[in-house]
């Protein structure tokens, strides 16, 4: 018997203009513990009590971490061994734009990589995360962790159509090599991740149906103009608030979202110095977390945004209630522990 563990951080994905391209590796995790066995034992995957029962399927065909292992092992003529006892410990809420998904995708190929022996280099499986979660953002920074801003080749849109279980015939030399290119930038170790987490699920199937096919010319330029000027000035050693909550400002996917997200507007609207240490807030990935970026007074400002979502009404008429994480940046991306050796 052996045993190892797959450790995979959170991300919180767009930081306002970088809807699809930017991502950031957060520390807080998905962790696989995987027991293999000296015998054939049907292998099994389960969840430590931090997930409630229901709330994910335990089927392997049907779970996204042991269904995407298969998919990626199937495409190179194998599958999943026997004898595998998979326990899955997640502090990562699903649904709340936390990359919950994108960790559960990374973590079934970092699996299959490893209990199959492909010996796959981050690189490829990237090609596969990719055609699972369909955007590079938050499963490039939950695999290589830090700030990530990533671009899809052309040769993603040939990806073949996703297929799972016994439809999926796809051969691995039927996936593109190299379908995005992903740069890890500098981010300031002056600014920290408040995470305001509201306590419903907002699938981001249904935070990207809403989004329109096309757009004004002018809204694309705020966009590119903004984005191109974030990815320099969140690495500045002192940051400068009133260049950073300008350059977070979004005209592609937010306002099309607030309609999902009781209180976003007003939230949105917060300028810095609305409270000391206040840079900017935007969505986190598709939401309905809020990210703030700040370089003190965390829980304070935690808890103000907090009271404003309280001041709003979900579906059933229930003030907003939500919880407050203040997060550091994991620079190491998806890791492997043997734990035969510790
Ligand atoms: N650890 C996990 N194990 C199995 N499935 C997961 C896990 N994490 C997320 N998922 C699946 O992904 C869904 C959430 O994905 P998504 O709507 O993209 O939200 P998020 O913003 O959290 O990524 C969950 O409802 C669940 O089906
Ligand atoms: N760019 C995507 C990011 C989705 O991130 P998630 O954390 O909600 O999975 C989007 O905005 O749809």
């Amino acid at each position: 018997m052996h045993k190892y563990t797959i450790k995979v951080p959170s991300s919180t994905s767009n930081i306002g203009p970088g809807f699809d391209v930017l991502g950031l590796g957060l520390k807080l995790f998905l962790t696989i513990h995987v027991t293999v066995h000296d015998d054939e034992r049907p292998t099994t995957i389960d969840y430590t009590d931090k997930t409630p029962k229901g709330s994910v399927s335990l089927d392997l065909e049907e779970n996204l971490i042991t269904k995407t292992a298969l998919y990626l092992a199937r495409s190179y003529g194998t599958t999943l061994p026997n004898g595998l006892e998979i326990m899955v410990d997640n502090d990562i809420p699903l649904g709340r734009g936390l990359g919950s998904s994108g960790t559960a995708i990374v973590g079934g190929v970092m699996l299959a990589n490893v209990a199959c022996g492909l010996n796959l280099p981050k690189e490829r499986l990237l090609d596969y995360c990719i055609m699972v979660e369909g955007h590079p953002d938050n499963v490039a920074a939950s695999l290589l962790g830090g700030f990530v801003g990533s671009y899809l080749n052309e040769k993603a849109s040939s990806l073949p159509p996703m297929k799972w279980g016994a439809e999926n015939t796809i051969k691995q030399e039927d996936i593109p090599y190299k379908t995005s290119a992903c740069i890890k930038m500098k981010w300031s170790k002056a600014i920290k991740v408040v995470v305001v987490i509201p306590k419903y699920e907002l699938a981001t199937s249904l935070a990207r149906s809403v989004l329109p096919q096309q757009y004004d010319r002018k809204d694309i330029v705020f966009n590119l103009q903004r984005v191109t000027v974030l990815t320099h000035v969140l690495g500045d050693d002192v940051p400068n608030p009133e260049v950073i909550y300008e350059a977070m400002q979004d005209r592609i996917h937010q306002h099309y979202r607030q309609k999902l997200i009781p209180g976003l507007p007003e939230i949105l609207a917060l300028k810095p110095g609305f409270m000391k240490g206040f840079i900017g807030a935007c969505m986190s990935g598709a939401g309905p977390t809020v990210l703030i970026l700040a370089t003190e007074n965390f829980e304070a400002i935690g808890k103000k945004i907090q009271e404003i979502f309280m001041n709003y009404k979900d579906e059933s008429g229930k003030p907003i209630d939500s919880y407050v994480k203040v997060l550091e940046v994991f620079n190491d991306g998806a890791v492997v522990i043997n734990e035969d050796e510790n």
